[in-house]
């Protein structure tokens, strides 16, 4: 067993160990990345950047389809599942090779293979085959899919998003398991793809909205295209030849159906990848679930002593915001205060933003309803929405679905958050976190220059409902009459 004695080690070359490095780097020559698995990150191999693909392929068959209710008649539209599949694993993988290219620059010697585990809170043990002794650590070994023992009857038709970019083909039929964030955006892709879908959850969890009124509209919309039950009876599932047999009751009618599939797609969540770790050895303070529990602003991790400690966790591992930016954003701070120890710095956390590529896109800004009434009072939050059915721009679009709802709190008319559900919604979300992380007023967002005809007109309207109900400002009584056909 070779012997390596580094200042500071990085476990995982994903997105956070990456941008730790990075960081860790500014601090030290002695910075060492180790990686048990393939160089390429989540994101670009199979992650965000090949769901994107997949989703734009789809996007451009059901624009094709839809394109006759503008009067341009394009034919039948086929889809060449092995071209499509072609294209997402082509891009996917230039993506890849842009990841693959920049650890190349990190240079052979600050890299490591293999899989590392803790042996003591100073050492790690790589690939059986080196000692890694570091002053201090960062943890950024990602997360990867889980699913319930029931699944493993689906035998290798049971399959997660990492699968699915790999394929050279399109499947006939899917069942997906979780209409969660990664259950809609593939699902609806495969569903616009010609490939024959259902979506199976449990407890009701559609996507990431909490939002009572806005949950119930996506759920009408989204069934209205392929079938979602967010509360499925699923009663058995069998693996019958190359088919996955699933025995359910039907969402509106509770019939008992029984359908053969393809794949069973599982989309039921993500665990963090601590469980090979020997997390234990690290003697770390965990929490319930078995991360270790840490400080938000720092990303340091505390020891089982409740003392501060000299490791860091930075990205998916910690399961706290499963998001890209938030692990590029962790992995420097996490990398920074790695370099810096024992002087740590707090780093900058931004407000919370999640979009889903779905369309109608899903997004979320700030807390939730029912959180902010936790934090400011049950009486201190006002809510406003605005529907995108008669929006101008939406209408001319021809994509005139959805609903969003905000909320300030009462008295300093603060914004606090948002879930929208519509037309581009990613930008809406954007121009709103941005406003969020300024602390600006509903009155003084409504002072911002609005053009015409736009999506953002359908924003405004949002606003005055909610200045209405923070009574900073008029209820809207007639629309369009003020503003044009915007609204
Ligand atoms: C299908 C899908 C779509 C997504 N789409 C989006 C999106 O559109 N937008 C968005 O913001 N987020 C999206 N995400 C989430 C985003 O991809 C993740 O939040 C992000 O990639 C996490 O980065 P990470 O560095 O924490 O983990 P990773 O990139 O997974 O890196 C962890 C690395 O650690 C290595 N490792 C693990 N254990 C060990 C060990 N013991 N020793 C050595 N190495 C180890 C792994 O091999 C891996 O390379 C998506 C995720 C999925 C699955
Ligand atoms: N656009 C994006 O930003 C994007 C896209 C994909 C993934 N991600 C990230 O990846 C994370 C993981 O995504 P995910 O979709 O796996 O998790 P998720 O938590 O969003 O969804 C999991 C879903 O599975 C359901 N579920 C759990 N057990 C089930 C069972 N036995 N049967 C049926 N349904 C079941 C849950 O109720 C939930 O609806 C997300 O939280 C997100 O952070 C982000």
């Amino acid at each position: 067993m070779q012997e390596r004695k580094v200042e500071i080690a990085i476990v995982g070359a994903g997105s956070a160990g990456l941008s730790a490095w990075h960081a860790a780097r500014k601090h030290s020559d002695s910075v060492l990345l180790i990686e048990g698995g393939a160089y390429g990150t989540t994101c670009a191999r199979v992650g965000c950047m090949p769901s994107k693909l997949l989703i734009a392929a789809a996007e451009a068959a059901h624009q094709a389809r839809e394109a006759g209710g503008f009067g341009v008649e394009v034919g039948t539209v086929e889809v060449d599942g092995r071209a499509v599949m072609e294209r997402v694993r082509r891009e996917r993988d230039r993506f890849v090779g842009g990841v693959l290219g920049t650890v190349e620059r990190l240079g052979e010697a600050n890299r490591l293979e293999g899989h590392a585990r803790f042996a003591d809170p100073h050492t790690l043990v790589v690939g059986e085959h080196t000692r890694v002794t570091a002053r201090t650590i960062v943890i950024a070994t990602g997360s990867r899919g889980t699913w319930p023992d029931l699944f493993d009857a689906a035998g290798d038709r049971l399959i997660v998003n990492d699968d699915v970019f790999d394929w050279e083909d399109l499947p006939d039929s899917v069942a997906v398991f979780g209409p969660g964030v990664i259950g809609l955006e593939l699902g609806q892709a495969l569903h616009r793809l010609g490939v024959r879908l259902r979506v199976f959850g449990v407890g009701g969890a559609l996507g990431p909205f909490r939002d009572e009124t806005v949950w119930a509209y996506a759920e009408r919309t989204f069934n209205e295209a392929f079938y979602v039950d967010p509360d499925a009876q699923v009663e058995h599932i069998e693996r019958d030849g190359d088919a996955v047999v699933i025995t359910f009751l039907e969402r509106d009618s509770g019939t008992r159906l029984t359908e053969r599939f393809d794949y069973l797609l599982a989309a039921t969540g993500r665990q963090p990848n601590l469980d090979r770790l020997d997390i234990e050895r690290a003697r770390l303070a965990l929490d319930d679930q078995g991360v270790p529990r840490f400080h938000r602003f720092t990303l340091q991790c505390l020891n089982a002593d409740e003392s501060p400690g000299h490791i860091f966790i930075a990205g998916d591992a910690n399961q706290a915001l499963p998001l890209l930016h938030e692990a590029n954003a962790e992995g420097r701070i996490a990398g920074d205060n790695a370099g810096r120890y024992p002087e740590l710095r707090a780093g900058h956390r931004h407000v919370p933003l999640a979009v889903v590529f779905t369309e109608p896109q899903m997004a979320t800004v700030g807390a939730s309803r029912a959180e902010l009434e936790r934090q400011f009072g049950d009486d201190c939050i006002a809510t406003g929405e605005a529907s995108f059915e008669d929006q101008g721009r939406a209408v001319v679009m021809r994509q005139n679905r959805g609903l969003m709802r905000l909320y300030a709190e009462h008295g300093s008319g603060q914004f606090l958050g948002a879930e929208l559900f519509g037309p581009r919604v990613e930008h809406l979300a954007h121009l709103l976190a941005w406003m969020l992380e300024q602390r600006v007023s509903v009155g003084r967002l409504l002072e911002m220059p609005f053009y015409h005809p736009v999506l953002e007109e359908g924003l405004r309207s949002a606003l005055r409902d909610l200045n209405a109900s923070l009574r900073q400002g008029p209820a809207i009584t007639e629309r369009c009459m003020e503003c044009g056909p915007g609204d």
